[in-house]
């Protein structure tokens, strides 16, 4: 499986998610710069945190009428994996690729550091590998983390099974205590918390190697069952 880690500028997790993918879990991976790069022979898209464009704005919304998001929009339509993390997030929700938005933290502050998470729904592509009701360790880094829809879109969420993860303490004022949801097609997931910063113990945690590894897997399944 190749992994394309989408760099804007502004983006500062392109590295750690490049390190998680490439490093430490040995999938082919590239850093592949926002402009003038094709997305055709990658199969799965990585959307790093950060600052893109400086937050200028809103957080994404300047990446996401980016050219380059046109090509995301259409690997997406096939059905092939979209991860958006912090930055990523906001930067799928801004492109309509995921609903909702990312508002501004409940105290107004940056936040920095481990939360815990509960894996909510596990029969996804990016959870198989974790336990439904997990509790799992993942560090967060947002000043917009707080995840903001109307009722309406709640309760599709609610209905499709769309909310991946929520917080256990909910530390930005999230509705419902939401920190990752996914498209209904279910091959778009967006979260604020860092998987790619919890992929070794050294770092605290290593709960986020099994997001990775579920995605591969499924890759690797479905590329068996159409050989
Ligand atoms: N780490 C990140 O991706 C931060 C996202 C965004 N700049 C925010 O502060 O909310």
């Amino acid at each position: 499986m190749k992994f394309a880690v989408i760099v804007f500028p502004g983006s500062n997790c392109d590295r750690d998610m490049y390190h998680a993918v490439k490093d430490v879990l040995k999938t082919e991976a590239d850093l592949v710069w926002y402009e003038g790069s094709n997305l055709e022979n990658y199969d799965g898209i990585l959307l790093p945190g950060g600052f893109s464009y400086g937050d200028y704005l809103r957080c994404g919304a300047v990446a996401s009428t980016s050219d380059i998001m046109k090509q995301i929009k259409v690997h997406a339509a096939k059905g092939k994996p979209v991860l958006g993390v912090c930055n990523g997030f906001q930067i799928l929700t801004e492109a309509g690729l995921l609903p909702g938005a990312l508002l501004r933290n409940e105290k107004l502050s940056f936040m920095c550091h481990q939360e815990p998470l509960v894996v909510e729904n596990n029969e996804t592509i990016f959870t198989a590998a974790y336990d439904k009701g997990e509790v799992v360790h993942f560090p967060i880094a947002h000043g917009e983390g707080n995840y903001f829809c109307d009722e309406e879109t709640l309760k599709e969420l609610k209905a499709n099974n769309q909310i991946v993860f929520t917080y256990q303490n909910n530390p930005n004022g999230s509705v419902e205590d939401i920190a990752g949801i996914m498209n209904k097609q279910g091959n778009v997931l967006g979260m604020m918390p860092h998987p790619e910063r919890a992929v070794e113990q050294l770092l605290g945690s290593d709960d986020g190697l099994r997001l990775f590894q579920s995605m591969i897997q499924n890759w690797r399944d479905m590329y068996a069952a159409n050989a």
